[in-house]
Order: structure tokens, then sequence, then C-alpha cells
């Protein structure tokens, strides 16, 4: 039966072969890893996938296609909303570290990233299609207009790189939006920061991005009558990842 496609589970099937085989190929699954597809969709990644991997988990929310899905032996289906899927607990009950892959769903990417940030410890990569706006703020760069937030909180995690730009012809029905595959390695020893403290730190610098920080984090650097090289003359948008990690770090209690 024909699957009309529902827009508030952001469904965009891919539909351009050359697409999926340039994504299949970035990906380069083996026999024996362990391979987790969210949103599998109608299985435009998943069936090459499969073929060269052999055994495939799948998570996805709707319950029709999830029923599709289900007739494949090589498939494992968790029939969920991916944000209260457990990776750790995945990564735990697999051989091996996982490898996350998927067309996300725009509409939920980067709850989904958040997600996701925990478990990087139990990951071996994660390859993603998403808005091409969302990689480029993902991989952005101190001083540029796309650095903010998901930079910081992400490339303290992992290493990213855009690998593939992907034009709204390649789905059906195509988003109004181009899209990108982003490649995260997650780093094997980051700093062992207090994601809290940190996210906290990082939303309230750059709630007001062209402020100095002396005044956006004056909260914390009173309170813990912080000196130490943290130069709160400049603008959250100027501060490097490693600075806000330094300063985190500097803050957390029984670290300094
Ligand atoms: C952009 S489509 C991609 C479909 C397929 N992978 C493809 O490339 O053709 C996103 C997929 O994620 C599923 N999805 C949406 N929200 C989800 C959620 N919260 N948890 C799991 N899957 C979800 C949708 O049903 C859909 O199959």
């Amino acid at each position: 039966m024909k699957h009309i496609a529902r827009k508030r589970f952001g469904q965009h099937f891919l539909s351009d072969a050359a697409v999926v085989d340039a994504i299949v190929g970035l990906i380069d699954p083996r026999p024996g890893q362990a391979l987790v597809e969210i949103g599998p969709g109608l299985g435009a990644m998943t069936d090459p996938l499969v073929a060269r991997c052999e055994h495939l988990t799948v998570v996805e929310l709707d319950r029709d296609l999830a029923a599709r899905l289900r007739r494949r032996a090589e498939l494992q289906v968790i029939e969920s909303d991916v944000l209260r899927v457990d990776f750790a607990a995945l990564a735990m009950a697999s051989a091996g570290r996982l490898r996350i892959v998927g067309n996300l769903p725009y509409n939920i990417s980067t709850p989904i990233l958040f997600h996701l940030l925990p478990a990087a410890a139990q990951v071996e990569d994660q390859h993603f299609m998403l808005q091409k706006e969302v990689v480029e703020r993902m991989a952005a760069a101190p001083c540029s207009k796309d650095y903010g937030r998901l930079s910081v909180m992400l490339q303290w995690r992992y290493d990213i790189e855009s690998v593939l730009d992907v034009p709204p012809e390649a789905f059906e029905p195509p988003p109004r939006v181009n899209s990108a595959v982003v490649r995260m390695l997650p780093f094997p020893a980051p700093p062992a920061v207090d994601a809290a403290l940190l996210g906290e730190l990082v939303a309230t610098a750059f709630s007001q991005r062209r402020k100095l920080l002396r005044h956006t984090l004056g909260k914390w650097l009173d309170a813990r009558e912080f000196s130490g090289t943290f130069d709160t003359q400049r603008r959250a948008e100027e501060v490097p990842v490693a600075d806000y990690l330094a300063l985190a770090l500097a803050l957390t209690p029984g670290e300094r």
C-alpha cells in the first residue's frame, strides 16, 4: 500500500539513488558492526545498509512504517520516539560501539543531537542528514555568524565535518530547505565537563551574543571569584570551544 508522507513526523523520503549510494559509501558499513538507523521510513537507506552490514537496528516512530519494517528478519525494529531510546543501554547490549546513521526528522533534529550527547563515549561515529543550515551551525568556527550554543556543545564531544550537500529534489516530497550530511566522530577523551553547567554557561553567554562576557557571565565569575586566565573582555562568539570548556572545568567544584 502506498504510504502518504506524514508532515508531523518530518517525512521526506530519499528518492535519488545516487545520493543514497553516496551516503552509504561515506558510512561504509561492515558486517558485524553495531549499526543503528534513526527514522528508516520506507527504507531508502535501510536496504543498502543492511545489504552491507547484514544486521541493523532501526528506530521508527511511525506505527505503519514500523509494521512494514518488522516483516524483515535482518532488522531489529524499535518502534519508539528516538528521544525515548536509551542509546547507552543499546550500546551495552551490542557487540561494540554504535555506529548511528539517519536521515533525521528536521523538526526535532537538535533535540536528537542533544539526546545522543551523553552516549558519545559508546559511539564510534554518527552520520546524519540534516538541514544544511543546522550542519553549518554545528561545524561553525568562532567569530562566524553561525557559531553558537550548538557549535560549542557538540564540538566539545565530536569532531564534526560536513561531507555531502543534498538538494531538495533528492527527496519525496522535497523539503523547503537545502540539506547536508554531517559526520560526527566522538573524541576518545573529551574534557570531563559537567554538561549541565557548560550548557547553562554557553546558553547564557549566547543569549546576548554581542555583549561582553563580564556582563553576561557575571553571576558565575563573581560568585566563584574566578580569576583564571579566562578573558571576559570578549563576546560569546569570539570565545573558542576550548576556553568555554576550561571555564566550565574551573567552575566545577573539586576541579579548581
Ligand atoms: C526525513 S524522514 C527519512 C526517511 C528515510 N530514512 C529516508 O531517507 O527516506 C524521517 C523519518 O524519521 C521518522 N521519525 C520522525 N520522528 C521520529 C521520532 N521522534 N523517532 C523516531 N523516528 C521518527 C519518520 O517517520 C521518518 O521515517
